[in-house]
């Protein structure tokens, strides 16, 4: 019987998920066990600055990706939209598992909806892929930027004078929180989704077959080929998660793609959108990166880049 060591982050989330895998291969009822590894990452201990400027979140998965290139692991289980578009040779993603709900929520002390906060209303994220379109849907609010983990982000807006906050649906469902404390959806129409949101990614040493062998019981290939369209779209930016970029994709009754993919300015003047249709994963990512960068996306995205680097 062969022992896998799981890394995870410390954060409740990254734990939970991590269990959540285990139970899932635990249901194989294959000569496998498992351990948890906890590690810390730079990523987890700065809480104060700008993420950007200590090397984006990619920063969470490189610490991981060093214990599994040393042997101190075998597996890592990352949130899909924290995971880069591309990997190292000596990495695979080597499963994408069935995704949670993709969708943001608003979360409002005394349950306002978004169209019933007050005008200059103050909203907590710390992702401008949000700031852009809540400030698209609502230019009269005040976006503030939030640091921690999810139970932080909500002891803060009780605490430091936010009236709401934007946090993803999986996160909180995968924590069981209760429905009750969601003030609202922010339907993909509103708020369209980080690349990835909600589905859990795999990853192994490229050269560990064994191992590869079995997270493929355990691939979701609806959610494998709708988050392979997003991160071709995202590749094809040049785009990290802390850009304003989102990209999410279903699939349709005739089991054909659809993505909607947008680059936005942060402040919400810009919004570009476009929805794309297709078969092929990475045909239909490469054409709304198109059709997008035609539309000035890039020249967005620069400058984007370039104040986050003054910072
Ligand atoms: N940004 C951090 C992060 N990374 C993954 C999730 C959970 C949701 C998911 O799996 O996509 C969260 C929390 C959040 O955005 O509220």
């Amino acid at each position: 019987m062969r022992k896998i060591v799981i890394g995870s982050r410390r954060s409740n989330l990254a734990l939970t998920q991590t269990d959540w895998v285990i139970a899932q291969l635990n249901k194989l009822e294959l000569p496998y066990k498992f351990e948890v590894k906890e590690i810390v990452t730079k990523g987890d201990k700065i809480l104060d600055v700008t993420l950007s400027k200590v090397g984006g979140k990619g920063l969470f998965v490189k610490e991981i990706e060093q214990a599994l290139a040393n042997k101190e692991i075998d597996l890592a289980v990352h949130s899909m939209k924290d995971v880069p578009s591309v990997l190292q040779d000596q990495f695979t993603l080597a499963a994408i598992t069935e995704r949670e709900d993709p969708r943001d929520v608003l979360i409002s002390n005394d349950h306002v909806l978004l169209n019933d906060l007050k005008p200059g209303a103050v909203i907590g994220t710390s992702s401008l892929r949000r700031s852009a379109q809540l400030l698209a849907a609502r230019p009269d609010l005040e976006v503030k930027w939030i640091r921690g983990n999810v139970e932080t982000r909500l002891r803060k807006l009780r605490e430091e004078g936010f009236d709401a906050i934007i946090l993803a649906a999986a996160g909180l469902k995968r924590l069981q929180f209760s429905e009750e404390l969601i003030t609202q959806y922010l339907e993909p129409e509103l708020c369209v989704p980080a690349v990835g949101q909600g589905a859990l990614g795999l990853e192994c040493r490229t050269d560990d077959d064994d191992l590869i062998g079995l997270l493929a019981h355990i691939n979701d290939d609806t959610t494998a080929r709708t988050v392979t369209a997003e991160r071709t779209f995202l590749h094809r930016m040049e785009g990290g998660c802390q850009v304003p970029i989102a990209g999410y994709a279903v699939i349709e009754a005739d089991q054909s793609l659809s993505l909607t993919a947008l680059v936005g300015s942060p402040e919400g003047d810009v919004l570009l959108k476009e929805t794309v249709n297709g078969d092929d994963p990475r045909t239909i990512g490469e054409e709304a990166a198109k059709r997008l960068l035609a539309q000035g996306a890039k020249e967005i995205l620069d400058k984007v880049k370039k104040e986050l680097d003054q910072q």
